[in-house]
């Protein structure tokens, strides 16, 4: 059954041209668990390798997760201008490297963010074209245990996030389009049905 709920008229890339898509929700809802799914069955599509100052959890990698920058290095990326967007998030700051994501848009292929609400309301107001997809939890009972679950971050930084998670819930109606991530399996069917 399908959780997709659509606001409208979804924005329309100019002819010939392919799609942005960004995709927004409260942390720990789910949307690297999502991606991650869509692309081991469809490694072609193509995910932003976004810069950030957060130190990297376990497992993540420098220029496959994110690439991990210090707070100089975040601050000659934002004033060299090579972000399409950036945001400060529960204490880190992160932004979009915008010529990766010019480059696969001028070879005609679809490119998909994965970034919080400020980076989608500025990507908004600078590419209107893009598709704005915000992943909703279940409840805000199965955020909290997601988020907890997940067991990498303290819990002041737990409660830093889930303040956050509040003013992007509330931002909801903001979004072209929303999926309900109650399974991993059909929202990552939907998520690949937008992109193209
Ligand atoms: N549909 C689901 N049902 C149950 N658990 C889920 C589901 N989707 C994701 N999870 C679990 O929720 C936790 C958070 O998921 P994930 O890290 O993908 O969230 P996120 O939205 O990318 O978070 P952040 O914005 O903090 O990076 C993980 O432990 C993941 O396994
Ligand atoms: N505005 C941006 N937000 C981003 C970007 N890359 C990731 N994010 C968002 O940050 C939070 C926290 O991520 P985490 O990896 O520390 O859990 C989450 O909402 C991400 O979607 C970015 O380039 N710009």
């Amino acid at each position: 059954m399908s959780t997709a709920v659509s606001r409208g008229t979804s924005p329309v890339p100019p002819a010939g041209q392919p799609r942005l898509t960004v995709l927004s929700g409260p942390s720990g809802v789910g949307k690297s668990t999502v991606v991650a799914h869509m692309r081991k069955a469809h490694p072609e599509v193509w995910l932003s390798v976004s810069a950030t100052t957060r130190k990297p959890r376990p497992g993540e990698r420098d220029g496959v997760h994110y690439f991990f920058v210090d707070d100089e290095e975040f601050d000659k990326l934002v004033a060299n201008g090579e972000l399409l967007e950036w945001a400060e998030f529960a204490g880190n700051r992160y932004g979009t490297p915008r010529q990766a994501v010019l480059d696969r848009l001028a070879a005609g292929e679809p490119v998909l963010l994965e970034i919080d609400l400020q980076g989608a309301r500025q990507v908004r107001t600078s590419m209107p074209e893009a598709l704005l997809v915000f992943l909703a939890p279940p409840s805000w009972e199965e955020l909290v245990r997601r988020l907890t679950g997940r067991g990498t971050e303290s819990p002041e930084v737990i409660e830093r996030r889930l303040a956050a998670a509040k003013v992007e819930l509330a931002a909801e109606s903001e979004f072209d389009v929303t999926l309900v991530n109650t399974s991993v399996e059909d929202v990552a069917r939907e998520l690949l049905a937008l992109l193209r």
